[in-house]
């Protein structure tokens, strides 16, 4: 199991070792003492699921607030996606900039989205499958987000990106600039 960093500390994309034979291959996905000894604690209590029919449907940017706040790990099981994470910390010297990757089932890659971090994807084929473990239950109260096509924060979709596909909260998130300061995370 590879732990891959990127530009912005915190995110990781994960990738098993594939072990192929005349059957077909077998992979350790999740191994909790790798994963610990990288990120730190984690229990994750809350196992996610969601299709999305259409490609080129866009999910995001959530998080949710403290004291719910989450730590995710995505996973796609049909389709692909492009999985995005923004950092949302407020004491971050990478506050509002993002990280990607192309998430599939035939990699069976995970991106981790710690706890600070906005998270949002776009499916890129029909019947796309995305799960994810949660570090906190769902809280509707503490739902929030932001918008997906923020320009401060630049996410550079794919053109295939269908903003009808958009759902009726998404269409209204506020701007990074709008978001009250009370929701800076401080990498919490
Ligand atoms: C996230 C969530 C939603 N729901 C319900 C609320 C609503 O009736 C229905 C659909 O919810 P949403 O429209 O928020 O679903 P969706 O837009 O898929 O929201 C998800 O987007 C991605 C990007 C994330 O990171 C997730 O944490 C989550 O916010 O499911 C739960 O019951 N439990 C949950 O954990």
């Amino acid at each position: 199991m590879e732990f891959r960093t990127f530009d912005i500390e915190g995110p990781l994309e994960v990738v098993p070792r594939k072990i192929e034979d005349d059957r077909g291959y077998f992979s350790e996905i999740f191994r909790l003492g790798s994963f610990v000894e990288c990120v730190g604690p984690v229990e994750f209590v809350q196992d996610n699921q969601s299709l999305s029919v259409r490609r080129g449907t866009l999910r995001g940017i959530h998080f949710q607030s403290h004291p719910m706040a989450q730590g995710k790990l995505v996973r796609c099981l049909a389709g692909s996606v492009l999985d995005v994470a923004v950092d949302l910390r407020g004491d971050s010297p990478t506050y509002g900039r993002w990280v990607s990757t192309t998430l599939t089932p035939e990699e069976n890659n995970q991106l981790w989205i710690p706890v600070g971090f906005g998270h949002a994807f776009c499916t890129l084929q029909p019947n796309s499958v995305i799960g994810y473990r949660v570090t906190n239950y769902y809280s509707p109260e503490n739902d929030k987000g932001v918008a997906w096509d923020d320009p401060e924060i630049a996410v550079e979709w794919p053109d295939l990106v269908d903003p009808s596909t958009l759902s009726a909260k998404d269409q209204t998130q506020p701007r990074l600039a709008d978001l009250p300061e009370y929701f800076s995370m401080e990498g919490k």
